[in-house]
């Protein structure tokens, strides 16, 4: 059996043009777009490029984009100061501080200055508590995009057994999270984990979010099952997931690959949290269900 490739890009593509029609009837009815802030601590390359092409991708949706590019050496204070300013910015309705920050920083620090409800990416303790509780609240972006995957493939994800490998607070926990509130039966997998394989033999949905290059073997892959990368690893073979693709593409239902899969999902969600949030602060009804 060969499995069906879940093509993220293109999923992600329609998810972004329905967020822009949606992004379009919001301006209209508030008079202002939807806006994002994204700021970014440094020059690092690649944080360079990801940035500038979510500005690129906030802006085709129709809505506004501010970046905030801050010096390697900006304090704390500096910084801090910096998201207090974008939270009591009227035009500001998603804040997004490019992760990692340089060493001297207290990231925990400064995702607890950024308004819950300006936290499009779900990371602020009070979205993570809602999340937890079934609270409306900024669900972040990667798992809330490999849920869309997930239902688009399988429906009703109601009863499953799934396996979420990795217990990070931006992907693993509330992965886990997102899977307990569609009824599904989760384990949270991690390096302490006693006999990996078996728990993920027993899956029907397997999230790999470990960070480490091909590190889930397609022997491990129950025939049939669901199979979520979530890894972006830089080898010298090119850019490679979290799942040995070339092993579990013969043995799974389906698969997203790496790049192309969970990646485009991420941003596309970004723009969706955005949205919603522009609505919330707007007290403007909008049923986020249908995005
Ligand atoms: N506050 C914060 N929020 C984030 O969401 C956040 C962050 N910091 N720091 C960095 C990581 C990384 N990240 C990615 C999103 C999309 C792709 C993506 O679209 N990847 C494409 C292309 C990959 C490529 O060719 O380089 C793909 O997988 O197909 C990758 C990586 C979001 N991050």
């Amino acid at each position: 059996m060969t499995a069906r490739i879940i093509d993220g890009k293109a999923f992600a593509a329609n998810l972004r043009a329905r967020v822009a029609t949606h992004a379009a009837a919001f301006a209209a009815a508030a008079g202002r777009p939807a806006g994002l802030a994204v700021v970014l601590v440094g020059e690092d390359a690649a944080s360079s490029v990801y940035v500038r092409s979510k500005g690129k991708a906030t802006r085709e949706a129709g809505m506004a984009s501010f970046e905030h590019r801050l010096s390697t050496d900006v304090s704390q204070d500096d910084l801090i100061a910096r998201v207090e300013q974008l939270n009591a910015d009227p035009a500001v309705d998603g804040i997004l501080v490019q992760l990692p920050l340089p060493k001297h920083l207290d990231s925990d620090a400064v995702l607890l200055t950024i308004d819950p409800d300006k936290d499009v990416d779900g990371f602020h303790p009070v979205n993570a508590g809602r999340l937890a509780t079934g609270l409306p609240g900024m669900v972040p972006c990667t798992p809330y995009g490999c849920l869309l995957l997930l239902r688009d493939v399988l429906g009703d994800l109601s009863g499953m057994d799934a396996v979420v490998v990795g217990r990070s607070n931006i992907v693993g926990k509330p992965m886990a999270a997102l899977l307990t509130a569609e009824s599904c039966t989760v384990t949270i997998a991690h390096s302490r984990t006693r006999d990996l394989a078996d728990h993920v033999r027993r899956a029907d949905i397997v999230v790999a979010a470990v960070g480490r290059a091909n590190f889930v073997p397609g022997d491990w892959i129950k025939p049939g099952a669901t199979v979520i990368d979530v890894g972006i690893n830089r080898t010298d073979a090119g850019l490679v997931g979290d799942v040995d693709f070339a092993s579990a593409k013969e043995v799974a239902g389906a698969i997203t690959p790496v790049p192309g899969g969970v990646g485009p999902m991420t941003i596309a969600c970004l723009l969706r949290n955005t949205l919603v949030a522009a609505y919330r602060r707007a007290g403007i009804a909008f049923d986020d269900k249908t995005l």
